[in-house]
């Protein structure tokens, strides 16, 4: 039971440390404070509010594992590898992709209801 409360304690160091150290991964919680803020006050479906919070949820599971590929990475080596900037490009990559579906998704469920 005692590794149980543990595990939640380490992922929350994790959390923490990311959030200290990553430029990106601040700008998505400022994002995702302003969307929620704006879903109040637009009054968002039950449906809009499910897709925002998966999209909100996924972009900082996505950045989360950046990082942690990025830290393995810097830690097998410092020197430089293409192998290395392979890993850590396709991991940003990976954000990229998703962060042009959420900027989608927020125009879809968004740009009705300002305009
Ligand atoms: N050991 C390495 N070998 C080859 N290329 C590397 C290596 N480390 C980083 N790179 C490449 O150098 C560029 C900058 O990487 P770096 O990790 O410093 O910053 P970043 O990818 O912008 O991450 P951060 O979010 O921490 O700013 C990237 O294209 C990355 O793939």
């Amino acid at each position: 039971m005692k590794s149980f409360f543990l595990s939640f304690k380490y992922a929350f160091e994790g959390i923490v440390s990311a959030f200290k150290k990553e430029r990106n991964l601040k700008i998505h919680f400022v994002i995702a404070a302003v969307v929620i803020v704006l879903g109040a006050l637009f009054k968002l479906h039950k449906l809009e509010w499910i897709i925002l919070i998966l999209t909100i949820g996924i972009m900082i599971v996505l950045e989360l594992i950046n990082t942690s590929i990025e830290r393995t990475i810097d830690l097998i080596t410092e020197d430089y590898h293409p192998l290395a900037k392979q890993a850590k490009d396709i991991a940003a990559a990976a954000c990229l992709v998703f962060a042009i579906c959420t900027v989608i998704i927020g125009l879809i469920i968004f740009l009705p209801k300002i305009i």
